[in-house]
């Protein structure tokens, strides 16, 4: 079976959060499931420098007049399609924010552009080569599935998968004559959004199913708390909403091989964590002490419960604890972060800006990893952190919900917890999960069997990536 992945960014090519993680572990993983599955990235400057052995295999016009080229290559064990289309994408900032971290005033051209080049691949562009379901991921993809719909392609199976259905693609009406659709796709039906053109509401309107990055959020999504405006279209739609959880690749995630820990170890040699909390201590300036090493590896929004770290922060250092935190986001919580390490040095560390073997560093070095998200499609870190014995401490939200056994009298009696969950997302709640937690790094055979416990759990894509390919035969069988 062929499958067109269709993502704005991909591992190892382009990052900037879970949405290339994933994008870059389902084609492996559904390898060996009878699926060949394509990925159709842009050429960003970034991702066209890595190519080995690019070679144009068609082109095409977009919608704007703007020459466009698909170049195929092999990379990383992916079969990358690449739309290498200058007028959008060569350019100095990041995928989708300029140098100075605004957002490009023409991204719905770009990835207009994108989700139109993915349509023509369904229709047959390539010389040798047709998909047979077409997988569109998030708002920059959302557009592919409503130019099948509007092209005459309503017939070649599609999906949609919302990894965060707070970005959403909006954007005034005056945009809608470029996309070359015609007008009745301006309608409820299709992009129109409270009088804007949304391209994740036209995604989610078109698709032929949609899917989710796990059960809990798919669920949480039908409700207003959690459905950004969206909730009453996903609710029309729940009876072909899916969650299916995300899984980690397990090659580039494996203690027992990373290239960028201090100390590789495995679940029987738990003891070489030591060298990597020194490392990460080191590199944090942190001061040794007995109570536990807590880590935050996130984008630092709203949406991660960052403000609540920030606020839980004096009260760590005064139980004992220490706090090594790396990400970058709004600059108020960057502020807020920065200024508690300030107050705390030796205690508390920050690192703002994106490092990715850092963030190795911080799963295998760390005790504890702290996701307080106010929601959370699925999450990945706390997955990285299960494999490598970084307990997680979670929000009871999305997939965090989904993934995460909280060490609760029971699940600890029963020897099943895996870190702690808290609700509601507030600082007492918040505060409640903390305290648990130091309890149990009190204990140590307690917190050694929650350890243990997490690095058994199956964070792999097998079982994921056979519900997909499962999901893949159900639509084919409809054709
Ligand atoms: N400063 C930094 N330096 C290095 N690495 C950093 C970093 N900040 C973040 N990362 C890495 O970026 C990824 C973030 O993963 P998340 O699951 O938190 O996804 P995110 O919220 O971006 O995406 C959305 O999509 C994913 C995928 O479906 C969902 O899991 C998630 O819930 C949803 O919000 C992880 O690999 C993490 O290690």
């Amino acid at each position: 079976m062929n499958v067109l992945s269709v993502a704005s960014e991909v591992f190892p090519l382009i990052k900037t959060g879970g949405l290339a993680d994933v994008a870059g572990a389902l084609p492996i993983a559904l390898d060996g499931q009878g699926v060949r599955m394509r990925t159709l990235l842009p050429g960003y400057p970034a991702v066209m420098q890595q190519l080995t052995r690019p070679h144009k295999i068609a082109s095409l016009t977009s919608t704007f007049g703007d020459e466009m080229r698909i170049l195929a290559a092999q990379q990383a064990g992916l079969d990358i399609l690449i739309l290498d289309a200058p007028a959008y994408f060569d350019r100095s900032g990041g995928p989708y924010l300029d140098v100075t971290g605004l957002d490009y005033p023409d991204n719905w051209k770009r990835f207009a552009a994108l989700s139109y080049a993915a349509c023509e691949i369904a229709r047959g562009l390539l010389p040798d080569w047709r998909p047979d379901i077409v997988h569109a991921h998030d708002w920059q993809a959302a557009m592919t599935p409503v130019y099948m719909r509007y092209t005459g392609l309503e017939r070649v199976p599609n999906i949609i998968t919302v990894h965060n259905l707070a970005f959403q693609g909006q954007f005034g009406p005056e945009i809608f004559p470029g996309l070359g659709l015609p007008q009745e796709a301006f309608g409820v039906e299709g992009l129109e959004f409270y009088g804007h053109v949304s391209f994740l509401k036209g995604g989610l309107r078109t698709a032929w199913e949609v899917t989710t990055v796990s059960p809990t959020y798919a669920q949480e999504i039908t409700t207003p708390d959690f459905g950004m405006g969206l909730d009453g279209l996903v609710n029309a739609r729940a009876h072909q909403l899916m969650g299916i959880v995300n899984g980690i690749d397990t090659t580039v995630w494996d203690p027992a091989t990373d290239p960028h820990i201090a100390a590789r170890y495995g679940a029987a040699s738990l003891r070489q964590r030591g060298e990597n909390r020194k490392a990460l201590m080191e590199r944090f300036d942190l001061d040794d002490g007995a109570g536990p090493l807590f880590c935050v590896v996130s984008r630092l929004t709203w949406q991660k419960g960052i403000d609540l770290i920030a606020e839980a922060a004096d009260w760590i250092v005064a139980e004992g604890g220490r706090l090594a935190v790396l990400g970058a986001g709004d600059a108020a919580l960057e502020g807020a972060l920065l200024s508690a390490a300030a107050r705390h040095p030796g205690r508390i560390g920050v690192v703002i800006g994106y490092n990715e073997p850092l963030s190795h560093l911080m799963q295998a070095g760390a005790d504890a990893i702290l996701i307080p998200s106010r929601f959370e499609p699925c999450g990945l870190t706390q997955l990285y952190g299960l494999r490598y014995g970084c307990v997680p401490i979670v929000a009871r939200t999305g997939g965090l919900a989904d993934t995460v056994i909280d060490a609760n009298e029971a699940a600890l009696t029963a020897r099943v917890a895996t870190g702690f969950q808290f609700a509601p997302v507030t600082a007492d709640g918040f505060r409640q999960a903390l305290r648990r937690a130091f309890t149990a790094f009190a204990e140590p055979k307690v917190w050694a069997r929650l350890q243990n416990q997490g690095m058994k759990c199956d964070v792999s894509w097998e079982r994921s990536a056979e519900r997909y390919s499962k999901f893949y035969s159900s639509l084919l069988a409809r054709v």
